[in-house]
């Protein structure tokens, strides 16, 4: 008998079988034709323990019958319907109210594939505490399945995900958001790629042993996570209740996960506003632009110009995917449906368009609640009301010393109700643009527009962006920090590579590629108080620019690009203050050069991983700068000291 057939003579103890655990209601269901997402919400249940599993289809008694539930359980106050109707004030957590980077994590199964400006988390691991920590976090609530499309329904750039949440806010968010429901679960067939989120607000109801605590209007956990595994398509978010780290199909899936998406599939996923902007010859012009959080994206895709005869139509306020067509130019779509614009600051005077959108179906969150049952916020009137109920649901009147409403207050509502919405909004294939526009929010240094030499350039110019910080995450407001295309907190792998694959997206669409423009909106004089009125003035930016895609216009060649004359702006008739159009529009070669030091330094932080071309980008740059101060040196007067000094060199 050959040895390997030998039998022994062990009895093996069966092992102890643990009772199965009951199948949450609802959670499994025949009619999904992928099943791999059956399956998967079928998991999540068993890990989470929702009382039932709720598939959400999208429709409006589905918004109606969530919000009414969330109105009872003090979730949502309903606004009086004759100021604002069908509309919403959510008051959150105040430990709870920003996107929290810190908290962000990458988990490439390669470190280096995160790069230095992510948190990375090896999968494995990562996985292994979310598992602790999702264990029973749904207890006592429902769990819902959101399915969206991001971008239109079947169109070729749109994407399709999947969002489980037991946050019933988020669910009516998202509803806003995305095209959620069942068009889009529709779509998700037997093969059809899906990108998965599971998202908790980690506050169970009930415990394993079966006792109970009650809800709370904002339910949320003081540990965090917002986690992304790019080489499974998955986001898994615990703790936070609040936009950009609890709607998953914004920050998390539309740019960290489809940025990698996209660098592996030729495409593009920005943190860029989309605008169709037609001049008096009728021609239409495509312009993105991205900026840091809380800089202006909202306020310029809803932008009423002030130059006659100029129109901006919306099309995005925050996202775009960008892909090369079929003819070689580059085209956009907004692949969300709703706005979540910062609220503080918007009024009648500012941005009269969001006014108009945000007249109905709004959630508003964090804003202050009028004693007729309406909102309000910092900014909205020149005058605020003589009593309000603030953001954190105390007593507020003018004489108190705390804001009415959180800085990073917010709206959320369609896109559809805007009334300047581009029919282009409907082109599921997108639109050609034109131009590409960087800012940020500077307050010295960065002139009000300037249009970048190449593509090549133009890309040095977007790896150096730099931005005060802002509200809109957490940490200290006004600090500067590096911000490159608006995308530190949003590019889910290796910055440095990202731009090397901005460098090989303009190989491919060579002189089809749209021109590069670098805006500051922000520049302020010597008494701290901004040169540039901003807002509808600045149309007078956005037709130079287009004037420039057409190849029209004489400029001036600085050492940072090219910049109008002063008199193409037309500024003439604002009243500025003396000499403050000449100051937005100068390069100070100084500071500039110290900021060329720094970007040395910051580009160092990559290493091999930051492309040859922007070194030399930068190494042109310094020249230029160098060059260019020599000359304004010697020609200054005689007495001047520094002219010795460049002599002596
Ligand atoms: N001075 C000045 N302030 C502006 C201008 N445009 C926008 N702002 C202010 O900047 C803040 C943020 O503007 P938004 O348009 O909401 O910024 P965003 O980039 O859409 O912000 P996110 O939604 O966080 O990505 C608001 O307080 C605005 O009032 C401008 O042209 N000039
Ligand atoms: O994501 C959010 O919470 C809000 C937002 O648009 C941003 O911060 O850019
Ligand atoms: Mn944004």
């Amino acid at each position: 008998m050959p040895s390997s057939t030998t039998t022994h003579n062990h009895t093996f103890a069966p092992l102890p079988v643990p009772p199965l655990p009951e199948v949450p209601s609802g959670a499994w269901r025949h009619d999904v034709a992928n099943r791999d997402l059956a399956g998967w919400v079928a998991r999540i249940a068993l890990l989470t323990r929702p009382d039932e599993v709720v598939w959400c289809d999208g429709s409006e008694e589905e918004w109606a019958r969530m919000t009414a539930r969330m109105v009872d359980d003090g979730t949502l106050v309903r606004l009086d319907p004759t100021l604002r109707p069908s509309s919403f004030l959510a008051r959150s957590d105040p430990d709870d109210v920003a996107r929290v980077e810190d908290r962000t994590f990458v988990c490439s199964s390669r470190e280096e594939d995160a790069g230095p400006t992510n948190n990375w988390r090896d999968p494995l691991e990562m996985h292994a505490e979310l598992d602790g920590l999702f264990a029973g976090c749904m207890r006592g609530r429902t769990l819902y399945v959101v399915p969206y499309s991001m971008g239109p329904i079947g169109g070729p750039i749109s994407q399709l995900g999947v969002q489980i949440t037991d946050s019933p806010y988020a669910v009516v968010s998202l509803s806003i958001m995305t095209r959620a429901g069942d068009e889009a679960l529709a779509l998700i067939g037997p093969d059809t790629p899906w990108v998965a989120g599971v998202h908790s607000v980690g506050f169970p109801l009930r415990n394993a042993d079966g006792t109970r605590r009650d809800d709370v209007a904002w339910p949320c956990n003081p540990v965090k996570f917002v986690t992304h595994f790019p080489d499974e398509n998955s986001i898994w978010s615990f703790g936070s209740g609040y936009g950009g780290n609890a709607l998953l199909s914004k920050k998390c899936f539309a740019l960290r996960i489809a940025s990698t998406m996209a660098r592996d599939q030729g495409w593009l996923a920005e943190h860029m506003l989309l605008i169709k902007l037609t001049g008096p010859s009728g021609e239409a012009r495509h312009v993105a632009a991205a900026f840091p959080s809380a800089c202006g994206k909202t306020n310029l895709a809803m932008l009423e110009p002030t130059l006659p005869r100029w129109r901006v139509e919306t099309i995005g306020d925050d996202i775009a995917w960008l892909r090369p067509g079929p003819d070689g130019r580059l085209y956009a779509i907004n692949p969300e449906a709703g706005f979540f614009g910062v609220a503080p600051g918007t009024s009648e005077a500012t941005n009269p368009v969001a006014m108009a959108t945000i007249r109905e179906h709004t959630i508003f969150t964090n804003v202050a609640l009028t004693d007729d049952g309406d909102v309000w916020w910092e900014g909205k009137t020149s005058v605020a009301p003589a009593h309000l109920v603030d953001w954190r649901g105390n007593d507020w009147t003018p004489s108190s010393t705390t804001p009415a409403a959180h800085p990073n207050a917010r709206f959320t509502v369609p896109v559809e109700q805007c009334p300047t919405l581009s029919d282009d909004w409907f082109a599921s294939d997108g639109v050609p643009l034109d131009a590409i526009v960087f800012g940020g929010r500077r307050a010295t240094n960065v002139p009000l527009v300037s249009e970048a030499f190449s593509w090549q350039h133009g890309v040095f110019v977007g790896s150096t962006i730099s931005s005060e910080k802002t509200a809109a995450q957490e940490g200290t407001v006004g600090e500067l920090r590096r911000d490159p295309f608006g995308m530190l907190p949003f590019v889910g792998y290796n910055m440095g590579d990202y731009w090397q694959h901005w460098l090989d997206i303009g190989e491919t669409l060579g002189d089809k590629a749209p021109k590069i423009f670098q805006v500051n909106w922000f520049r302020k004089g010597a008494d701290g108080s901004f040169l540039w009125p901003g807002f509808g003035e600045n149309s007078r930016v956005l037709a130079w620019i287009a004037r420039r895609t057409a190849g029209n216009e004489t400029t001036v060649r600085t050492p940072i690009g090219f910049v109008p004359e002063p008199a193409a702006l037309g500024a003439r008739a604002l009243g500025l203050a003396d000499g403050a159009l000449e100051e937005l529009l100068t390069v100070h070669e100084e500071p500039w050069l110290d900021e060329c030091a720094q970007t040395e330094e910051f580009f160092g932080r990559f290493g091999a991983a930051t492309p040859q071309a922007l070194w030399d980008e930068l190494s042109e740059l310094t020249e230029r700068l160098t060059v260019s101060a020599r000359r304004r040196v010697v020609t200054a007067p005689p007495r001047d000291a520094r002219v010795e000094e460049v002599d002596a060199a």
